[in-house]
């Protein structure tokens, strides 16, 4: 690309060989950092964000989403967009006005780095590839979703442990471990929340040692709306694969493993963290919600490949292995379990390849030409694990990041809403490049008792990231209220927020809110009322009912144990709030440096 100034002594290339050499400050020319890719790492306040049409003055609340955002040039020059640091976007709505807040999320990672004014951690979860500085740092850079529980904030990625932040100021409180009841080295990006009793489900998976040993074992917790840890149970994956997201009923707990593998001895050489197994079956583990135990799990398997055309009645035929996102899910009158969610066609992380190379590499384009339908299955808990099922049907549409109306998980719903796909549209290559994060250049809404396809496209230079479903204030009818999305520009670099009649999208957006600046490709958010905000506020000040939230005391076990080999001379219960200089020095100690 041509430069609009020439420097009269160039600078020698920030990577060389794939590796960041030297100090500058300057991101890989990967599709990964560059275009609407390109990091903005911004931190910043709107106070009364332009708008256009009306904001619906009954949105009273904060959308708050996480986006990946590297904070330094990475070590590796083909480094993923996944890998970035964690920043959180509030929009803070009320009374027809916006606020915007961003801020990075302070994890061990992000000030370790800072301290030491350059990336120190290598590639997406390895460690083998850090710096020997940042030796037994707690990894996670907690860029997936950002969840509301409590009165805090927490920020999560699959990897690690969540980290709590501020609602109304999004300063980072620390690591949280739900006050020492929650310890294991992996959390979930996607806790799910049961309407009807306040409880917080959730679970880890490669939790049973320190978070990169390709472990099998799965933790699954069950918080109640109190605070208070009232299950948990551990049980056995059949291989040590990618569990994103997870399906919630009032008696079970679906988690869908996804035929892409973890491998030690790849990570030790360096590799990559995962590699897609195409001839690997994509899995179902059912978990009872009560008194689990090791044993109660049940394996479903299914096809990672095509399906015939008659199980999928009068819907397109769709080859299938790669889960997306859930849905809804909730336990029909015959006691079985309905769980719909995205499954794409073939490898969506291109850039996790087979181990035995493919003729033909994965790539962007390749990525660009998957389908995602949208399946429902129905599966009976009481069926013996290992057994084959086949999906009850397909909406015949294509797209990912589902949402529904929060209040209905659970139970039986209606609504649901994604960003998708509409390839015969026209697409302005020429302005844009290829579509970064994927041509979602559709937002939908779909009935499963209809078949309603109520979609709009948002014109030949746009996309979008997922959208969020926002009640209407004093209805508690299922879907009544507005879908909000934010709108990625991809020709001006910028994003707008369209907001929607959740029920009508056709009709376009009653309203729009400005951004000056684009923001990077985010991944999840959650809409929390303003009153949920302030009660909580309320409780958890000092002296409060409840009071702050405290930032973990003590170490993670594995953190611990690494301490007690002599691998690790850091003061254990410090490990957690370590700064760069902090870890540096215990590394120093260790390597005798
Ligand atoms: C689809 C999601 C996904 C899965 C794993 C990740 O580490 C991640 O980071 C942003 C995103
Ligand atoms: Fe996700």
């Amino acid at each position: 690309m041509a430069h609009i100034f020439s420097l009269a002594a160039p600078p020698p290339p920030a990577y060389h060989e794939g590796n960041h050499s030297g100090d500058q400050v300057k991101f890989p020319d990967t599709g990964f950092f560059q275009g609407f890719n390109k990091p903005s790492r911004l931190e910043a306040d709107i106070f009364e964000c332009e708008t256009s049409g009306t904001i619906p003055k009954d949105i009273n609340g904060t959308f708050y989403r996480v986006q990946p955002d590297h904070q330094f040039p990475p070590l590796f020059e083909e480094d993923i967009h996944f890998n970035g640091d964690g920043s959180v976007s509030a929009f803070k709505f009320e009374n027809g006005h916006v606020d915007f807040k961003q801020r990075f999320v302070h994890t061990d990672r992000f000030k370790a780095e800072r301290s030491a004014r350059k990336a120190l951690l290598g590639k997406y979860r390895n460690p083998y590839t850090d710096n020997e500085m940042v030796k037994g740092i707690i990894r996670t850079a907690s860029n997936t979703n950002i969840i509301f529980w409590r009165g805090v904030l927490l920020a999560t990625k699959e990897d690690g442990p969540p980290f709590a932040m501020d609602p109304t100021t999004l300063e980072t409180i620390g690591r949280y471990d739900f006050d020492g009841q929650v310890l294991a080295p992996t959390f979930t990006a996607h806790p799910k929340f049961d309407p009807d009793t306040g409880e917080m489900v959730c679970f880890g998976y490669e939790a049973g040692g320190n978070g990169h040993d390709a472990s099998c074992d799965i933790v699954v917790y069950t918080i109640d709306e109190d605070g208070k840890k009232t299950e948990e149970c551990w049980y056995k994956a059949p291989f040590c694969g990618m569990i994103h997201d997870c399906a919630l009923t009032k008696n079970y707990l679906i988690l869908p493993l996804t035929p892409i593998k973890v491998n030690e001895e790849r990570l030790k050489k360096g590799g990559n963290k995962f590699a897609w197994d195409p001839n690997e079956d994509q899995w179902y583990g059912i978990v009872p919600r009560r008194n689990g135990k090791p044993e109660d799990i049940v394996w479903l398997r299914a096809d990672n490949g095509t399906y015939p055309q008659n199980l999928i009645s009068k819907f397109s035929l769709t080859h299938a292995g790669f889960h997306g996102h859930v849905a809804g899910s909730y336990e029909d009158s015959n006691g079985h379990i309905v769980c719909d969610l995205t499954v794409a066609s073939d490898n969506v992380f291109f850039f996790f390849p087979p181990d035995t190379p493919t003729p033909t590499p994965s790539t962007l384009l390749q990525r660009n030409k998957l389908v995602s339908d949208t399946y429902r299955w129905v599966f009976d808990p009481k069926t013996p694990t290992h057994t084959r099922v086949q999906p009850a049907r397909t909406y015949g549409i294509n797209g990912e990041f589902s949402r529904i109306d929060d209040r209905v998980l659970t139970k039986k719903y209606n609504h649901f809403w994604q960003c998708n796909i509409d390839a015969s549209k026209p697409y302005n290559f020429a302005k844009c490049g290829p579509p970064a994060g994927g041509l979602f250049n559709v937002i939908g809404h779909y009935e499963w008792d209809t078949g309603r396809k109520d979609t709009w496209w948002a014109g030949p230079t746009c996309t979008f990231q997922e959208p969020i479903f926002v009640p209407r204030e004093g209805s508690t009818v299922e879907g009544e209220g507005y879908l909000m999305a934010l709108l990625n520009h991809l020709d001006v670099l910028r994003n707008d927020i369209l907001i929607f009649d959740a029920q009508n999208l056709a009709q376009g957006p009653l309203a729009a809110v400005h951004l000056p600046v684009k923001l990077r490709l985010g991944l999840h958010g959650n809409f929390i009322e303003k009153r949920e905000v302030d009660e909580w506020k309320e409780r958890r000040r000092e002296g409060g009912e409840v009071g702050p939230a405290v930032p973990a005391r003590e170490a993670l076990p594995w953190q611990k144990r690494m301490a007690e080999r002599g691998e690790f001379k850091g003061e254990e219960g410090k490990l957690n709030q370590m700064t760069g200089k902090e870890v540096a020095k215990a590394a120093n100690g260790v390597n005798g440096h």
